[in-house]
């Protein structure tokens, strides 16, 4: 059954930018009340502020909590039983916490790949672990990662950030198991290059392979990513192999629509010659 999002308790993880700000919108606009989880605060208001923006009734509240969700599994324990105590059980789970960055693997520092680690997957655990108890209780619940089609592929300059990436597909595969029984689903997501903050951040140290690499694909808008994540998450079907093939699906699409309008461009400009 699909989980029914109005009246929902919805934690977006990485919900004040990009890509997570966008699902706590799409999640909203459907009733749900929302919990956003970063570090900044000024950033968390200025999001909350955006989000209530597309209120569809009276009730329906945004709440803020600054926390690293990568640093101390119990200040992370902490910030979802303030969420719950407020706005209830958490029915649906966002991680969307996470950083890119690139560079040549002797390049790197070492202390980057601690850094991705933390933040792109212990950051994904410590959230799930808070949350899996009250949902096997409940028997309802959905955790969503956010994982990326460097997470599917090993790329030039992402030997940091591809194996933060890798990991979270263990983690989600295993846990389905264990948690099917209580009627809990967990999606995983692969997006491609989106026009976030993050990504432009990550674009100003990019390897020219990697740029070279990421521009065989087209960026994507973050309300499309966004849109895409939030309904694998409500109407699980497939499972986990679903929303890898529809963002392939979706980025073949734009291949054959680019090389259709490169077609017809120089139709139009063989019979103008
Ligand atoms: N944009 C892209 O091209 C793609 C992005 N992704 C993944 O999607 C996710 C979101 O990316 P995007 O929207 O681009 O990123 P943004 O940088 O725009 O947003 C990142 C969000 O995560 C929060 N955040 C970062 N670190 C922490 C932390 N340690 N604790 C709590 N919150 C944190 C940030 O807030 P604050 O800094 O205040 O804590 C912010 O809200 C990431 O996991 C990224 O890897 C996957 C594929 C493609
Ligand atoms: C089976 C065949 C599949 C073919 C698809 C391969 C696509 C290659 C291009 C990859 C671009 C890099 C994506 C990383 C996005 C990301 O996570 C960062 N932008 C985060 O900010």
């Amino acid at each position: 059954k699909p989980l029914a999002l109005p009246g929902a308790h919805v934690v977006v993880t990485g919900g004040s930018s990009g890509i997570g700000k966008c699902i706590a919108i799409e999640c909203y606009k459907q009733g749900a009340f929302i919990t956003l989880v970063a570090r900044n605060e000024d950033k968390l208001l200025q999001a909350k502020k955006e989000i209530e923006k597309h209120s569809i009734n009276d009730k329906q509240v945004v709440l803020c909590i600054s926390v690293d969700v990568s640093q101390d599994y119990n200040q992370v324990e902490n910030v979802i039983k303030q969420a719950q105590e407020k706005l209830g059980p958490v029915d649906m789970l966002v991680n969307c916490a996470g950083m890119a960055v690139s560079g040549k693997f002797e390049d790197l520092e070492v202390s980057t790949f601690e850094r991705l680690m933390s933040i792109n997957y212990l950051g994904s655990v410590y959230p799930s672990r808070a949350v899996i108890t009250t949902m096997k209780e409940r028997r309802v619940g959905r955790i969503v990662f956010v994982s990326s089609q460097a997470g599917q592929l090993g790329l030039f300059g992402f030997t940091a950030y591809s194996a933060s990436k890798f990991a979270i597909r263990g983690l989600a595969e295993a846990l389905q198991m264990e948690v099917k029984p209580y009627n809990i689903y967990i999606t995983v997501a692969y997006p491609p290059d989106t026009d976030t903050p993050g990504f432009a951040e990550e674009n100003r140290t990019k390897p020219l392979e990697t740029r070279l690499i990421s521009e065989t694909t087209s960026v994507c808008k973050p309300e499309q990513v966004a849109k895409q994540i939030v309904k694998d998450a409500i109407v699980v079907t497939m499972g986990l192999f679903r929303t890898i093939a529809l963002f392939y699906l979706g980025s073949f699409d734009s291949i054959v629509r680019r090389c259709m309008m490169q077609r017809e461009k120089s139709e139009i400009a063989n019979k103008t010659a």
